[in-house]
């Protein structure tokens, strides 16, 4: 019998109630995130929300918006790639962009723009839904940065993070085999992705094998680490590169939750030290957007493209 291990993605348990921060329970939990981090870039966290009923209401309004006409979708423009409207080009899902989502005058522009007569159950909806995973964002960095003893440092990087929400929908049209999105890195601090039963969401392990995530419940949400954490931690946390390969016959939803920093980000600086000397200078997370953006570079999608923007 092969004595192989199968690489398992790592599973938190976190509930918003029912933590304390400081209890051993807590610093176990961040503990366990840090070592899914630097060891997958990538974990599944089991939350305790959003409930069975509101997870019907959020997938419900995500098949009424993607049965909108094109028409309609394409007014979603927006000047930076990814964060409008998402045609349905191979090799990407279709998808739709809400840029600061936790305000709720962001949700209703957006509404507005799908349904000038308005329908505010899908703007209550996906409000609500990006408080919930926002909150959750930001329990994970303070949890992560207590694990590296940085207690208080995380409210500054919190006070400057926005909030992208990116609707996904991959649906296979006839004769199509599979749908997806192409193996990539975020250029995020952290992603968080939720997702109707329809799985595809692959991660590449640090020995190069690929593996699915199949979350364990409907209040599991992937957490991936982006670009911005690797800069940030030093190198201690490798940027997630993952993919999607849908070849089920019914249509997969997801919701990305992406985080941006504003103003210059810096590695922590109790992060180096003489086994981790310093990999990356000071840089503008908008900054690090145009330099990918503007990239004609065709592999820049596989690359690590932060030792070329802002290595030291
Ligand atoms: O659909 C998913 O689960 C992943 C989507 C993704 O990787 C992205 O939007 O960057
Ligand atoms: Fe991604």
């Amino acid at each position: 019998m092969g004595s192989e291990k199968v690489p398992k993605i790592p599973v938190v348990h976190l509930s918003k109630e029912n933590f304390e921060p400081g209890s051993s329970s807590w610093l176990a939990a961040c503990n366990d995130i840090r070592r899914a981090l630097e060891e997958y870039s990538f974990f599944e966290v089991v939350y305790s929300e959003p409930s069975m009923e509101f997870y019907r209401e959020i997938i419900s309004v995500l098949e009424e918006l993607f049965n909108l006409p094109d028409e309609t979708k394409t007014r979603n423009t927006h000047p930076k790639i990814g964060h409008g409207y998402m045609g349905k080009i191979s090799g990407f899902p279709e998808g739709l962009g809400i840029e600061y989502a936790t305000k709720k005058d962001e949700c209703q522009k957006f509404t507005s723009l799908m349904w000038p007569d308005g329908n505010e159950r899908f703007c209550d909806v996906i409000h609500s839904y990006t408080k919930i995973a926002s909150e959750l964002n930001q329990m994970l960095v303070r949890m992560l940065f207590e694990s590296y003893g940085l207690k208080k440092d995380h409210e500054p990087l919190l006070n400057s993070t926005n909030y992208l929400l990116r609707l996904l929908k991959y649906g296979r049209s006839l004769g199509e085999t599979n749908v997806g999105f192409k193996a990539h890195m975020d250029k995020t601090f952290l992603t968080l992705l939720y997702q109707n039963p329809v799985n595809g969401l692959e991660i590449r392990t640090k020995e190069g094998e690929w593996i699915t995530y199949e979350p364990s419940s409907p209040t599991s949400f992937a957490v991936i680490a982006g670009d911005v954490c690797m800069a940030w931690s030093n190198d201690r946390i490798k940027s997630s590169y993952h993919r999607v390969v849908v070849s089920s016959e019914e249509d997969r939803y997801a919701l990305g939750l992406f985080t941006f920093l504003d103003g210059v980000v810096q590695t922590a600086e109790e992060l180096v030290d003489d086994e981790h000397p310093l990999q990356y200078k000071p840089f503008e997370h908008q900054k690090l957007l145009h330099f990918y953006e503007s990239s004609n570079d065709p592999d820049k999608r596989d690359i690590n493209i932060m030792k070329t923007f802002c290595g030291v």
